[in-house]
């Protein structure tokens, strides 16, 4: 097939062109040499480069029209790249100047995973001067490519195809070692921000997101710049390098800390065949994998479908990509069908099934009203120690884990306070800064049930270097919900993990706090007493009596 700056060529020209297609290169080395002599003298006379890409079988797949600087490769799908796999087509094609390969000669053969590439340079007659070539190192190599140069073109030492066929079989069982030893997938971090302190803030809470989604973090990237790229977040060269670094060290997702827009998801999916996520989604592959009630797990699957809808306008191979999910916990690509409409039905599926299930609440709901019990509800940042604190005060079980969003279906339980009097205490899902959107409908249900709460117990991670956001954070949501109203106890978990210095300096800024560790039963007390005084008012009595 012909391929490139073919439009303006004189037909004596394109039908030398044409003549070069489906041809077969009739020796062991990267080309022969009567291929050769055709395409330096195309190049010479045509003052374009000329390439060429071939197959395995040594026909030739492409002929490429470049400029005098470059040629274009086209989308290969036609040659389906397998992991671990090279791409089974090699591009040999002519530099007019006497210039080695360039950044772009090294740029496709590792994002297109060719199996070389080759620049036969040429002298002022249009004479073959040396051939410069470059081929994928394994994955555990220190670089990710290694060039050598046959000093004449005629004379290529090498014998290519055996050559290339134990290179292949080498990168295939060192990816399949990787593959095998590593416990964990592995991601690149990339975020945009308007400033270092965001960049250092926001670039830790995605690694302990990532953590949590039980994902390796192998490297970040960040730039500073006031808005992140229209096309791909970060800039294109920036990208090159990151896929790059990407690809050599077999790392399996891309992970944006910025949201991506379908548009954006698509050009850096057709710009690199890695997995490529955002934030967002990586919050609902995490919800996804630790929802456990009927209710949590429809709620997560609408929100994953919501999420991708957008990104299906068209069908394109970027979309195994987009709808796979950590490990496989997206709603994935086969049971959609990638279906708009299917996608569809099943949205409305599920939000009548969730219906029902609200409606059947409200029953419930009304049973506990009647009981009239106060509700305390336990709220605050994502692993701030809400189910271990719940656990130590109501000295049973709920499911606690040093993992972001280990919560996510509310629990109940009750305790009971001297003269017999009982109190609701709820756990809910963990609160986080830029809540995607269609995750606060997704937790609606938990939070909807803070309307009905009495006290909420706001629980901060004082052993957190960011706990002064997260109350920040806190105040946002609470206020979005319309609870700012509510009476709150501020309480300062994990305390046994500061140093003397640095609890004074919370008691002395936030008064009106109470400092616990949840893991400390004996430090529970005065939150326990402060409890029953805003609920049952008894800190007042005593007070009252205290004074007369
Ligand atoms: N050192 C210390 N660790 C604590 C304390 N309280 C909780 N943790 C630990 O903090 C981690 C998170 O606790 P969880 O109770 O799961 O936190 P959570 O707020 O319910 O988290 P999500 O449900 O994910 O929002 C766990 O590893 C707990 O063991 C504490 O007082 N001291
Ligand atoms: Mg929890």
């Amino acid at each position: 097939m012909l391929y490139g700056y073919t439009e303006n060529l004189k037909a004596k020209f394109l039908k030398r062109f044409e003549k070069l297609d489906k041809r077969k290169s009739k020796s062991t080395a990267i080309i022969s040499n009567d291929l050769i002599k055709n395409i330096t003298s195309l190049s010479y006379e045509t003052g374009q480069q000329v390439g060429l890409l071939i197959d395995r079988n040594n026909t030739i797949q492409y002929v490429l029209v470049g400029t005098n600087k470059e040629v274009l490769i086209p989308k290969l799908h036609r040659f389906a790249l397998v992991p671990g796999k090279l791409r089974g087509l090699r591009l040999v094609h002519t530099h007019l100047y006497n210039e080695e390969l360039t950044d772009d000669d090294f740029t496709d053969l590792v994002l297109l995973r060719l199996d070389s590439v080759s620049a036969v340079t040429m002298d002022e007659n249009g004479n073959p001067l040396k051939m410069h070539s470059a081929h994928i190192m394994p994955p555990d190599a220190d670089k990710p490519y290694e060039v050598f140069t046959d000093k004449d073109p005629y004379d290529q030492k090498l014998d290519y195809l055996s050559f290339i066929k134990s290179l292949e079989e080498e990168v295939e069982s060192k990816t399949k070692q990787l593959h095998e030893t590593k416990l964990y997938e592995s991601a690149i971090l990339i975020g945009v921000y308007s400033n270092k302190y965001e960049a250092g803030e926001s670039m830790a809470e995605l690694r302990e997101l990532a953590a949590s989604a039980k994902i390796e973090v192998m490297d970040t990237f960040y730039q500073i710049k006031n808005k992140p790229n229209p096309k791909y977040i970060v800039g294109s060269g920036k990208l090159k390098e990151i896929v790059i670094k990407a690809l050599s060290s077999g790392v399996d997702y891309l992970i944006f800390d910025n949201q991506l827009s379908p548009a954006q998801s698509k050009a850096v999916a057709n710009f690199t065949e890695l997995k490529v996520i955002d934030r967002t989604q990586l919050i609902l592959d995490i919800f996804a994998a630790r929802a456990k009630s009927n209710e949590g797990k429809l709620r997560v699957e609408l929100a994953q479908l919501k999420h991708i809808l957008p990104k299906l306008s068209a069908r394109d191979d970027s979309l195994s990509r987009l709808t796979g999910g950590i490990g496989g916990r997206g709603p994935g690509e086969t049971k959609l069908e990638v279906d708009r409409r299917r996608i569809n039905d099943r949205i409305a599926f599920l939000n009548k099934k969730l219906k029902n299930i609200e409606k059947n609440r409200n029953v419930q709901k009304g049973k506990r009203l009647k009981n009239n019990l106060p509700i305390v509800s336990i709220i605050g940042y994502t692993n701030a120690g809400k189910s271990t604190l719940l656990n130590a005060l109501t000295k049973c079980d709920t499911y606690s884990d040093n993992l972001m969003f280990a919560t996510l279906d509310t629990s109940s339980k009750r305790i009971r306070f001297p003269r017999e009097r009982d109190v609701i205490i709820t756990d809910t899902v963990g609160f986080i800064r830029d809540l995607p959107a269609g995750l606060k409908g997704a937790f609606k249900s938990t939070l909807e049930e803070l309307d009905d709460s009495d006290l909420l117990l706001e629980v901060v991670d004082a052993s957190s270097y960011h706990y002064k956001q997260h109350i920040q954070s806190v105040s946002e949501i609470l206020n979005e919900l319309g609870l700012n109203e509510k009476r709150k106890i501020l309480v300062f978990n994990k305390i046994d993990k500061l140093s003397e210095d640095e609890i004074f300096e919370i008691e002395r800024e936030y008064p009106e706090a109470v400092l616990v560790s949840a893991i400390k039963k004996h430090s529970l007390d005065p939150l326990l007493k402060k409890i029953q005084s805003v609920l049952f008012q008894e800190g007042k009595e005593v007070l009252f009596s205290g004074q007369h």
